[in-house]
């Protein structure tokens, strides 16, 4: 599915269905496609982040989630990126082999965060490797500080990456340093696609210059961050402010129960009636107490 549009708008990292015995749950990935293209307005999945628990599944896992993306999603969505990071290098480098002969439409990598890169030019030259696996789609860097420890800044890191990743796209930033982020805009907002990662800043982001946002929330909130983004092209300020208190107040209410990958399965599967089901340990499901507050908030946001 490589396809010929540019990534912009939003993009949900998508959540990785389980059976309740902790199986993956391929079964309801059709219905999962169909409920952002039409309930939420997204149409650009990022598969096996974070939120898709990447790092907890086997390698076929992952190659299996990667297939049946991009199956179901043929026709009906503009990109399936496939997160391809790990903390071993073959492995990373056969899951974007996997991934380009899947047909997905591009690839992502984290920084191997157990021995971790200690300077730009070894995180380069891991990345260069996973890369030049799937010579034919585009690459981009997955920069979230807050759970690799790589904090190598991405500034530095983009500069002159081209002549080293050939297919080097953009950079999906998940950290709050938004001078950071402002200062790739600034270097290189022509040649890559910098998308923000931080859901309840993205309003800020814009404002720096962001090409579109990847995201969790945007699973269940893809619509209002939507007309989000319609209000600040438009450049009404106000209205987009609107939208953006509004998934702040959701996500500052669900902060304080206690909020990560096992309650936006919570979340997506009492939003989207798909079910989720449990997350892989050491993450644990959700309360019973967490999903009634969290769905009486969800019930009485408004814009
Ligand atoms: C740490 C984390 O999970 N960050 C999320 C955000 O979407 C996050 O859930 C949201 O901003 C709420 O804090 C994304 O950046 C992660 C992501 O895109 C992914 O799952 O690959």
């Amino acid at each position: 599915m490589a396809s010929p549009k540019r990534l912009q708008g939003l993009t949900a990292a998508t959540i990785t269905p389980m059976t309740p015995d902790g199986e993956i749950n391929l079964s309801v990935i059709g219905q999962y496609v169909d409920y952002l293209v039409k309930e939420q307005d997204v149409k650009n999945v990022f598969v096996n982040g974070t939120t898709g628990e990447g790092l907890a599944l086997s390698t076929q896992e992952r190659k299996q989630l990667a297939e049946e993306w991009v199956t179901k999603g043929k026709n009906k969505l503009d990109h399936v990126i496939i997160h391809v990071g790990a903390l071993s290098l073959p492995e990373a480098k056969e899951l974007a082999k996997h991934a380009a002969a899947t047909g997905a439409s591009g690839i992502a990598g984290i920084a191997p965060f157990f021995f971790k890169p200690t300077n730009k030019d070894t995180l380069v030259a891991f990345l260069r490797e996973v890369a030049s696996e799937a010579p034919g789609i585009p690459f981009y860097y997955y920069h979230i500080p807050p759970l690799t420890g790589v904090k190598i800044r991405v500034e530095e890191l983009l500069d002159g990456i081209k002549e080293q990743i050939p297919t080097f796209q953009g950079v999906k930033f998940s950290d709050t340093d938004l001078l950071d982020f402002a200062q790739c805009v600034k270097n290189n907002k022509e040649q890559f696609v910098l998308l923000y990662g931080v859901d309840e800043h993205l309003l800020s982001a814009l404002a720096m210059g962001a090409s579109g946002a990847v995201g969790s929330t945007y699973n269940y909130l893809g619509k209002k961050n939507n007309l989000m983004l319609e209000a600040f092209a438009k450049q009404d300020l106000a209205l987009a402010q609107r939208y953006q208190f509004c998934t702040g107040e959701f996500l500052s209410f669900v902060f304080k129960l206690g909020f990560g990958v096992a309650q936006t399965k919570a979340v997506m599967t009492f939003t989207s009636g798909i079910p989720m089901g449990p997350p892989r340990l050491p993450l644990l499901s959700a309360s019973v107490d967490f999903i009634e507050k969290a769905k009486a908030k969800m019930e009485s946001l408004i814009v």
